[in-house]
């Protein structure tokens, strides 16, 4: 008897600790951030709409804001709630005029035990995140971003890499390694200081770090599940792919603190040859020592490197696909390049304005593909309002960028590849402001003109160098690429002839 009561008195504990828990997990679910929060799907309890959501999240957000949410809407994700501004108007009305409000930055689960929140992508935006971009901006355009000097070393370091190619011995051929090499030497020496030879160790190294890194595309999602749903960071196969995560970026750090060391070592105030050199400089005689760190330095350089490479060269790779799929618009370049430069002639920013057919080309490949979607997610700082909706302090809000690039009420038949949607009736180039690949406000990329002449310039060389035809069969679509931290084209093979 006694038996049968707590028999009775467990079934019922466990029934309302059941009830309990399904009726929490319900509340929380159901639960709006705000009255006025900015609508949108709720998906199922736990997950949210996670498992409604394609693996081009982008896509099925845009849909979902045009077909019922409008241009602000929210998603929820595993136990966040996320705003995503699925047009220009919406992102620039946060990121440009509402800036003090929308520019901080959230912890990201996959970095913060490498990482923690500093260096330039990860840090708030506070007053020393101001300094050091702004510090980092200067360099930059100090070192000529944007103008000549720049441009010669691109030039160089492109050379270099046709010389390379030319060498090898004939046969189909993977670029998107080689590309990243390329495109890695160049920001090397503007922040290292050195350039490395392609067989080089410690380049190499880095190389490898960067592409685990940024990773297959199923271990990445692995890893951004865990920026919704932290808690199964306990559980494998997610612990797993998180250990692995940081371990790829502790590995970059290593590469870079004795190259940091080294510079101490040598450093001389009357000699700043690089980044590292004018970091140093300004740690010992600035004005705001106390915001330039080792920690914040080497932290800064895995940004740049990371954040310069992957992107960059993932647009040549795009474009040089983009060419493969169209061959009219291939046969028009190489007539425009052989009018305007010849064979011997230096590819020149200078002479951008005489390049109308090319100019279109790359920003149709810059609005096609973009390399990062949906950017990266801003912080709201403070309680504030957006189009008419309550959006609490520390919500994330992301900007659809690829939304934007192919809205229906911006873009004629956005889906189709069209480069001559930027040309105009006299033949000239026409410029959109609202093709935002590198994002736009003060959180906007810090690389945007280096990575635009890389990408004028290195594409030019490579026409001028080769004559390029596919080697696979059939070639990857430049419509439904590779869906990793950064959205890439899948491989593909080409065959390289000297001109
Ligand atoms: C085609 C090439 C590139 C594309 C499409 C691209 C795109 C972007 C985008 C969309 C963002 C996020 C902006 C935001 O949070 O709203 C970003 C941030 C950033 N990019 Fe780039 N980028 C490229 C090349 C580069 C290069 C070459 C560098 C380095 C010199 C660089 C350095 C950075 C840094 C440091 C940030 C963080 C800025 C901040 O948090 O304030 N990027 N980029």
């Amino acid at each position: 008897m006694a038996l049968d009561i707590l028999k009775l008195v467990f079934s019922t504990i466990n029934l309302w600790t059941v009830l309990v828990i399904v009726c929490v997990l319900l509340w929380q679910w159901w639960k709006k951030p705000h009255p006025r929060f900015p609508p949108g799907p709720r998906g199922i309890p736990i997950l949210g709409a996670l498992p409604f959501v394609d693996v081009y999240m982008e896509r099925t957000v845009k849909k979902w804001s045009l077909d019922k949410y409008g241009p602000v809407m929210s998603v929820r994700m595993g136990q966040k709630e996320v705003v995503f501004l699925n047009t220009y108007e919406a992102i620039n009305q946060a990121f440009v005029k509402q800036s003090s409000c929308f520019s901080g930055r959230s912890k990201v689960v996959m970095m913060y035990d490498a990482l923690g929140m500093n260096g330039l992508i990860l840090k708030d935006h506070d007053s020393d995140f101001k300094i050091q971009k702004q510090f980092a901006f200067n360099y930059l355009k100090q070192s000529g971003m944007g103008k000549s000097e720049m441009e010669n070393f691109v030039n160089i370091e492109a050379q270099y890499f046709v010389e390379f190619l030319e060498k090898l011995p004939e046969k189909a051929i993977d670029l998107r390694l080689d590309l990243r090499n390329l495109i890695a030497n160049i920001i090397c020496k503007f922040v290292l200081g050195k350039r490395y030879e392609y067989d080089d160790t410690t380049f190499r190294k880095l190389l490898e770090s960067l592409q685990d890194e940024l990773g297959k595309a199923d271990e990445t999602l692995k890893v951004v599940i865990l920026e919704y749903i932290p808690i199964l960071s306990k559980f494998q196969p997610f612990k797993g792919a998180l250990k692995q995560h940081l371990q790829h970026e502790r590995n970059i750090l290593a590469v870079l603190h004795p190259i940091v060391e080294e510079h101490k070592q040598t450093f001389v105030k009357t000699d700043i040859k690089d980044y590292i050199d004018a970091y140093l400089y300004e740690q010992k005689y600035g004005s705001s020592m106390s915001s330039f760190t080792d920690d914040q330095l080497v932290i800064c350089l895995r940004d740049l490197y990371v954040a310069g490479t992957e992107t960059s060269s993932g647009i040549i790779y795009f474009a040089l696909l983009g060419l493969l799929h169209h061959p009219d618009y291939y046969e028009k370049i190489v007539k425009e390049i052989d009018l305007i430069l010849g064979a011997d002639k230096t590819p020149s920013m200078l002479l951008k304005n005489d390049m109308p057919i090319t100019r279109a080309f790359i920003q149709e490949i810059l609005r096609y593909c973009v390399a990062l979607p949906v950017g990266i997610p801003h912080r709201c700082q403070v309680d504030t309002e957006l189009f008419g909706y309550r959006i609490p302090a520390g919500t994330d809000v992301f900007a659809n960028i690829w939304g934007v690039h192919f809205d229906p009420d911006t873009w004629k038949d956005p889906e189709t590849f069209d480069p001559s949607r930027h040309i105009d009736e006299e033949g000239k180039f026409k410029h959109s402001s609202k093709i935002i690949p590198f994002a736009i406000g003060p959180r906007a990329c810090l690389g945007e003109g280096l990575a635009r002449m890389e990408v004028f310039l290195i594409f030019i060389k490579l026409l001028q160098t080769f004559k390029i035809s596919a080697a696979t069969d059939p070639l990857p679509s430049l419509y439904r690429g590779e869906q990793s931290l950064i959205y890439n084209a899948n491989s593909f093979k080409v065959n390289l002839t000297s001109r």
